[in-house]
């Protein structure tokens, strides 16, 4: 198989490359490296021989593939794609952006979610693999098993979402927001007997006035942001839009179950988090709910709702950087016994991002 990687050293595509590598991902099939900056430079090394870059602009050259996965993202998709399509291409498209999701002609991949609707969806010939919105993927890792039962009336998402979400040199904005916090204090810091009040009072002069602000537009180092990506009419951001439109689309639902919420960023740098209410289409045990979700998957993880171990394992800080998808905080809420509430950490990279595109490769591999 002769698969294409355009995007490959970004923030999406490196951890793609990583996790390949870890898997051993790159035996067995033809990798070509695509650039739209560095055509004819040498492609990276991942173990089998590779061509020189190509030109991720180059039809001719991107026809040649059996599948494409892109990380690069949607102003590439938007530019490359229908193109390709035109010319008669008929391969697969696995692609890290949002611009295809919601065509009919694609589907949303998550395969420990929805593996019979990718496994139909290949059965029938479609071509274009789309990875889910992070946020949702996330969800969906954490609580899937409650949906596939057929238990969730409907679910309102608050989230609590990484630096990561908006790009690397978000992160490398959160981080300099902190220094620069730290800075306008470090003298007070160091002297035992300085007053917090003036403390707190420089900090709040130096996050209103001083910090760096050229990527996220206000600071988030010390606060939060509570508007994600662009306003919708209806009051929604369109982050919190997704939330309903993919996962219905995720598990080929009829009938939309209606899933809400507030999406909100704040300074983790590559998980996100989601408090969940959840109304349950019935009364059901709180150690049954707890089983269906553990047995949804095999990286989802039930926390028990105790202190400690909700401080230990249920933090971006114990997440990060692993597959890990686990769900604490499991209680029924005084709303009534159909109230669920629920909280969930997930890599926003991995789950979230690179993780179901890797796999629906392998899928397609082993079709
Ligand atoms: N960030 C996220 O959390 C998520 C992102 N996505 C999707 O994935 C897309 C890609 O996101 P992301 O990986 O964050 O984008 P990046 O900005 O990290 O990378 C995109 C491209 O920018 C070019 N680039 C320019 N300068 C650099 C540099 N210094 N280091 C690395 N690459 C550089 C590279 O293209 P070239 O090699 O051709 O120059 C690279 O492929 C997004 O637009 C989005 O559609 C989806 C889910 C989550
Ligand atoms: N919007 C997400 C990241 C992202 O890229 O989402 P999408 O793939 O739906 O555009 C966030 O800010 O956390």
């Amino acid at each position: 198989m002769k698969v294409g990687f355009v995007g490959w050293r970004g923030m999406v595509g490196s951890v793609l490359m990583g996790r390949m590598l870890e898997e051993n991902d790159f035996v067995g099939i033809s990798p070509v490296f695509f650039s739209t900056s560095n055509v004819g430079g040498q492609a990276p090394n991942v173990g089998v021989d590779t061509p020189a870059l190509q030109d991720a602009y180059d039809l001719e050259a991107l026809s040649n593939l059996d599948a494409i996965i892109s990380c690069q993202g949607g102003s590439y998709t938007n530019k490359v794609f229908a193109d390709l399509r035109d010319k008669g291409w008929d391969g697969y498209w696995i692609d890290a952006a949002s611009s295809l999701r919601m065509d009919d002609d694609a589907i949303i991949v998550l395969d420990p979610v929805n593996d019979q609707v990718v496994k139909d969806g290949i059965a029938k010939g479609v071509k274009n693999y789309i990875g889910g919105n992070c946020t949702v993927s996330l969800m969906l890792m954490a609580i899937g098993g409650l949906f596939k039962a057929d238990l969730v009336e409907w679910v309102s998402s608050m989230t609590y979402q990484a630096a990561s979400g908006a790009g690397a040199s978000n992160m490398r904005e959160l981080i300099q927001q902190m220094g620069e916090i730290n800075q306008a204090v470090a003298v007070d810091l160091a002297n035992p007997a300085s007053a917090i009040l003036d403390i707190d009072r420089k900090v709040a002069d130096a996050m209103r006035n001083d910090l760096s602000i050229d990527n996220f537009g206000a600071p988030l180092a010390g606060s939060l942001l509570p508007y994600i990506d662009t306003q919708l009419e209806n009051g929604q951001s369109r982050e919190e839009w997704k939330a309903e439109a993919e996962t219905n689309k995720i598990l080929a639902n009829d009938k939309a179950i209606p899933i809400d919420g507030i999406c909100v960023r704040v300074g983790a740098m590559r998980c996100h988090s989601q408090a969940l209410t959840i109304k349950l289409k019935k009364d059901v045990p709180l150690d049954e709910i707890e089983r269906i979700i553990a047995e949804a998957n095999d990286w989802v993880k039930v926390i028990p709702n105790d202190r400690d171990a909700s401080l230990e394992e249920l933090t971006p800080t114990k997440v990060t950087g692993t597959l890990s998808i686990p769900v604490g905080r499991l209680r029924k809420l005084s709303m009534g016994p159909e109230y669920l509430t629920a909280f969930t950490v997930g890599d926003q990279l991995l789950w979230g991002a690179a993780e179901p595109l890797r796999r629906m490769l392998n899928i397609l591999r082993a079709a």
